[in-house]
């Protein structure tokens, strides 16, 4: 049984994945904080809502989904009562597997996620890594759990604050782009609905261009880029500006951020 301990946006999403690449609602149970929250996903999805201290003894696999702020607090109520043979999944930005397994039992398993939203529509990526109790059967096991909702990638874990930065944080970052092209479009006399419709529909092109095609970014950039023509001129403004600059300090930034994270 896989139990969702804060199944808020993302434990949510997780859920509705889950049930939609095939297990049955019986084997799944979640946890929330308000009764209202835990009526909504009983209806929405049929599974079973029960506590936290129910889901910790109960279940095989249980993935914690809460905010970094509120973890301290949930291992607190749980920590102890996580059975040896449970693998433990964290979701959250910035908590170390360190940091999970020192307010868990001696040995019990722990894989550190960092998914993103995507997991929605099946395109999350989700990147894993082991703690130190966590062998290939645990990885495998969350890939199994994963791979449903998008792609999976292991990577070791001085890594995963860079992860989050990129790939957790990266559709806001394209939201952000989106949001000020079409601003741009109405700048340029465009009307809202026309201009968001273009953007989408560009986003969309290029981004399966960017995963169907094999080439290199540069080189799709390289091919829409004309000698003389409109797309230079875009794109002289922008390093102008210094928007490639701007994009690596804040990725940078995230991941810094991410390092502070378990620190409350
Ligand atoms: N939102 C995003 O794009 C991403 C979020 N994450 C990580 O996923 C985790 C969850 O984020 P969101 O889903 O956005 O947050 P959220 O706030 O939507 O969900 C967390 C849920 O946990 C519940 N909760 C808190 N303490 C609880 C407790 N002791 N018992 C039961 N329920 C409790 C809250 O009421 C809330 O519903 C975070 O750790 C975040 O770092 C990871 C990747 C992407
Ligand atoms: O902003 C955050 O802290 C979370 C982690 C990755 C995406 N959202």
């Amino acid at each position: 049984m896989i139990a969702i301990l804060g199944a808020g946006k993302m434990g949510e999403a997780l859920l509705s994945g889950v049930l939609r690449a095939g297990r049955g609602p019986g084997e799944l149970r979640a946890t929330a904080r308000r009764a209202e929250r835990a009526a909504l996903l009983r209806e929405r999805y049929g599974v079973e809502t029960v506590s936290n201290r129910e889901a910790a003894t109960t279940a095989d696999v249980l993935v914690l989904a809460v905010k970094p702020q509120d973890m301290a607090a949930l291992l607190d109520e749980v920590g102890s009562h996580v059975p040896a043979g449970t693998l433990v999944i964290s979701m959250a930005a910035g908590i170390t597997t360190g940091y999970v397994e020192e307010r868990l039992g001696e040995g019990v398993p722990v894989v550190r996620v960092m998914s993103n939203t995507p997991v929605h529509v099946d395109e999350a990526m989700s990147v894993i890594s082991p703690g130190s109790h966590a062998g290939e059967d645990h990885l495998k096991l969350a890939e199994e759990l994963l791979s449903p909702v998008g792609k999976v990638l292991r990577i070791p874990e001085s890594l995963q604050d860079g992860a989050t930065a990129l790939s957790g944080s990266g559709p806001a970052y394209f939201y952000y782009l989106v949001e000020a092209m079409v601003d741009a479009g109405i700048l340029l006399g465009m009307p809202r609905a026309a201009a968001l419709e273009m953007v989408i529909q560009s986003a969309v092109g290029a981004a399966i261009m960017l995963r169907d095609s094999g080439e290199h970014p540069v080189l799709l950039r390289e091919a829409v880029t004309s000698p003389g023509g409109t797309t230079i001129a875009a794109i002289r403004e922008l390093e102008r500006h210094g928007v490639r600059s701007a994009v690596l300090e804040a990725i940078e930034a995230a991941r810094n951020r991410g390092r502070e994270l378990a620190a409350g």
